[in-house]
């Protein structure tokens, strides 16, 4: 195995526990924890679990393509794609048919693919270098692909037809603008706080449920429904969030609640996982980043070795 097979496995292997520390959270509202199924029939733990087996070598096939085509970003996209396909193979496979993991083939094969390009360059990745590598990639297919779609086929691509909502392909175009504003922010102050990490992970998701629009609350309802949602995170965060004393027996009537109602913040669980990823890749647990309420690039600074 040469230097840039264990980066990319490396980096495949970050993703995968970050798939794993997502689905482990509990108790998560509408969602698959160790709790309940939340608003899902068809799956439990143990089918993430497959899944998640199933995509770790992807992970790490995307990330060695970064690492190829540092010089070529769209060309790293156009190559993840495909792989991106396979991925979602391999996981109806895993799974018997359930879509467990799409969005999130998506977007932590994007991230994993921009993190090797940008080790590749720099010998060190940061946030700012990060998203720069992601925007490059990225940036102009979704952007033409969003304006010139004729078909209107998956759930997101409805979605945007009937209310122009962007779904996992508008927090990309957007350069993660919710991980980088919301979710690390939130998840650097509860590490450094000394916060069990549980606890900091539910109130990462709250934080993007309250303002994330997440296509598949949308497709499985409306925006209406959407709206009321972030409202009822908003509110929880207000009363405390998931570091008041109640929060569990909160959390498990909310999830009842979401079960009644088929509510489930997918694509906030998969930022979830993303956000896992990237505190666990950028944040060198330095005790000053408690003294911050942005995520500082600067501090997140540190090489991969
Ligand atoms: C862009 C993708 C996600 C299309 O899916 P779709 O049109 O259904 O979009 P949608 O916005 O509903 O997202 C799908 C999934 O992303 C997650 N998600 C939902 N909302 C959001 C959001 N606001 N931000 C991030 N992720 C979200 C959810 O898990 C959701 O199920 C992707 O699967 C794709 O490109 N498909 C085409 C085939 C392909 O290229 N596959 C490989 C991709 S690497
Ligand atoms: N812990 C989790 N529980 C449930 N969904 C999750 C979880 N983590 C991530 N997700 C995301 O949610 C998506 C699945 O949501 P959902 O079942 O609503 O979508 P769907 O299969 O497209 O629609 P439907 O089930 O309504 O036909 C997956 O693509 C996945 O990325």
């Amino acid at each position: 195995m040469d230097k840039n097979d264990k980066i990319a496995e490396r980096i495949g292997d970050m993703a995968y526990r970050a798939l794993l520390e997502e689905v482990y959270t509990s108790p998560k509202p509408g969602l698959v924890d160790l709790y309940s199924n939340g608003a899902h029939k068809d799956m439990d733990v143990s089918t993430f679990e497959r899944s998640a087996d199933a995509l770790k070598p992807y992970f790490a096939a995307m990330a060695q393509e970064g690492i190829k085509h540092k010089d070529s970003p769209f060309e790293i996209f156009s190559n993840i794609r495909r792989l991106g396909i396979d991925a979602e193979k391999a996981m109806y496979h895993a799974t018997a048919g359930v879509n467990t993991h799409k969005g999130l083939i998506f977007n932590m094969g994007i991230l994993s693919a921009a993190v090797g390009a940008c080790i590749e360059r720099d010998d060190t990745v940061t946030l700012y270098s990060l998203m720069e590598m992601e925007q490059a990639m990225v940036r102009d297919t979704l952007l033409k692909e969003v304006h010139g779609m004729r078909d209107f086929t998956s759930n997101g691509e409805k979605n945007l037809q009937k209310y122009g909502t962007m779904g996992a392909r508008g927090e990309a175009i957007s350069g993660y603008q919710s991980i980088r504003t919301i979710s690390l922010p939130v998840m650097a102050k509860g590490i450094s706080e000394g916060r069990d990490f549980n606890l900091v992970k539910l109130q990462t998701l709250f934080a993007l449920m309250s303002q994330v629009d997440d296509s598949n609350i949308i497709a499985r309802h409306n925006l209406e429904a959407l709206h009321e949602v972030k409202g009822l995170a908003k509110e929880f965060l207000s009363s405390g969030g998931a570091y008041q004393e109640e929060a569990v027996s909160i959390l498990k009537r909310m999830d009842k609640d979401f079960i009644d109602r088929n509510i489930s913040a997918g694509g906030c669980a998969d930022l979830l996982a993303v956000t896992i990823f990237l505190a666990d890749l950028l944040w060198d647990g330095s005790k000053e980043f408690s003294e911050v309420n942005e995520f500082d690039i600067k501090k997140g600074q540190r090489p991969m070795g």
